[in-house]
């Protein structure tokens, strides 16, 4: 989410990042809103930035097979790895009706679901997602789609846990999870939760900006299961 203008893409990321840096406060809560206010309250679907842009590099590289995108927001991720060719299929879902429609628009073949819920054991080769992730006081939670796309509850890890708790069972044996983390929601505590779930993990993308580190977690299930 971070948004200083480094640029995550050329047709939409990192497009809101033309201010810079400044005024961006260095808490979590603040920048959420900070964030927020400069992307639109009104705009119900998240726009692409630089935590996509990683996102979608460490896909294009990294994700073959059957891929699915969750919380594919404007469907951006899930398109750039289509359009690399090097996926059979690139599905994309999220909870929002609106982001759903705007996949689409985009040409993404995207499904409303919450999480990983309707997705079959074994079906996935890749998973791809970049949660909700910004810590949020529970007073200040509006009930928006923006929330939905911004907050990952007081500890930020809110969605990312129940992700977690699911994703081997959709993912086939060799299959691969590509995860956005930021350090505002903190990357050791992720890690260790994804070890918990059964997961050997490895940092393949990091970018540091003024008030996050956002990285990409690449996550395979450890053989032995445990
Ligand atoms: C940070 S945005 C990322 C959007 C897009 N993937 C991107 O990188 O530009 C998080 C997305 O997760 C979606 N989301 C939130 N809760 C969800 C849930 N329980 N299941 C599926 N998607 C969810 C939001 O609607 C939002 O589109």
């Amino acid at each position: 989410m971070s948004d200083d203008g480094a640029g995550a893409g050329d047709d939409g990321a990192g497009g809101a990042g033309d201010g810079a840096d400044e005024g961006v406060p260095t808490d979590g809560e603040s920048t959420r809103d900070a964030l927020a206010e400069r992307r639109g309250l009104g705009d119900p679907v998240y726009a692409p930035a630089e935590d996509s842009g990683l996102l979608a590099e460490a896909g294009v590289d990294r994700a073959r097979g059957v891929v699915l995108e969750v919380g594919t927001g404007s469907g951006w991720v899930a398109e750039r790895v289509r359009a690399a060719g090097a996926a059979d299929r690139v599905l994309g879902s999220d909870l929002n009706p609106h982001a759903c429609r705007a996949a689409r628009e985009r040409g993404a073949e995207a499904v409303r679901a919450d999480l990983l819920d309707p997705f079959a054991a074994d079906s996935l080769d890749a998973i791809l997602f970049n949660p909700p992730y910004l810590p949020t006081d529970p007073d200040n939670e509006w009930d928006d789609w923006q929330e939905a796309a911004l907050s990952g509850g007081e500890s930020g890890r809110d969605l990312i846990e129940p992700f977690l708790d699911d994703a081997a069972r959709p993912l086939r044996p060799d299959g691969l999870v590509l995860l956005l983390v930021s350090s505002l929601t903190g990357f050791p505590e992720v890690v260790e939760y994804a070890v918990s779930q059964g997961f050997d993990a490895e940092t393949v993308a990091e970018e540091s900006y003024p008030y996050e580190t956002l990285s990409v977690l690449a996550l395979t299930p450890r053989s032995d299961g445990a």
